[in-house]
């Protein structure tokens, strides 16, 4: 047993859209007592603002040169994670087809990324018990030295399933076919791309459970944490 307090234990999610990053790692948090961080609602979050006030999401220059404006919180508790952008709630207005389809290029822009990665460094680093973050370029680029990196994946058939079965409507092939452009886009950007860290485990969910995904990841966390 250590002594004294427990050192907080920061753990790193990443893979591409539908692979189960949200649910596993908001579950994982409220298992063991850890904050939780979507930074996919931070991009999302900022691709709102810039279709909000008008900004032409294909002008990189004009995305750059606003980046620094919206005051973009997330809230961590696992129970009621939120996000607001200048003091309005935009959990809803986020998941719009719209910001799906223009996530990507904004995301890409290099000073949108580090105003993001700047506000999910803070807050990994002020957590008492740990984090669990859950992105795309967490355990490459934001937190380099998780404790605890994962990679999820998944077939693209299983993800659009499981996006579809989420998007009342939505068919499985159009979704399908957004869900690999968006890959494709966020894995060829210049600047941190989506990709797995040399030293993340990397588990395949197509076959599994969520509670089998969850309970794969706590036995993870638990084993890194008796180590610390
Ligand atoms: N292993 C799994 N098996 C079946 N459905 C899953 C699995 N993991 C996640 N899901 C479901 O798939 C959808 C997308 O999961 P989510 O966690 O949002 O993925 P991501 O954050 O990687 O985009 C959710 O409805 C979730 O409940
Ligand atoms: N760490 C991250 C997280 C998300 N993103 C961007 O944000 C988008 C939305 O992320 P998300 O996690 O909400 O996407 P879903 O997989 O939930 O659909 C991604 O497609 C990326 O363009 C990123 O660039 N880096």
């Amino acid at each position: 047993m250590e002594n004294g307090a427990a050192q907080p234990v920061i753990v790193a999610i990443d893979g591409p859209s539908g692979t189960g990053k949200s649910s596993t790692s908001r579950a994982v948090a409220a298992q063991l007592g850890l904050s939780y961080l979507d930074t996919g609602a931070q991009y999302r979050a900022i691709t709102w603002w810039m279709v909000t006030n008008g900004i032409d999401i294909e002008d990189p220059t004009a995305i750059a040169a606003v980046a620094g404006k919206p005051e973009i919180l997330s809230g961590t508790d696992p129970a009621a994670p939120t996000i607001t952008v200048d003091g309005t709630d935009v959990a809803g207005p986020i998941r719009t087809q719209e910001v799906t389809a223009k996530v990507s290029a904004v995301s890409a822009v290099p000073e949108v990324r580090a105003r993001i990665t700047e506000l999910q460094r803070t807050l990994a680093a002020s957590t008492e018990q740990g984090i669990v973050v859950e992105g795309r370029d967490i355990g490459t680029t934001v937190l380099p030295d998780a404790d605890l990196k994962i990679f999820l994946t998944a077939s693209p058939e299983a993800r659009a399933a499981r996006r579809s079965g989420e998007l009342k409507g939505a068919d499985v092939r159009s979704t399908r076919e957004a869900l690999i452009k968006r890959d494709a886009a966020d894995s060829s950007r210049k600047t941190s791309p989506l990709a797995k860290a040399d030293d993340a485990v990397e588990v395949d969910t197509t076959e599994l459970t969520l509670a089998q995904v969850i309970e794969c990841v706590v036995t993870l966390v638990e084993e890194k944490r008796a180590a610390k």
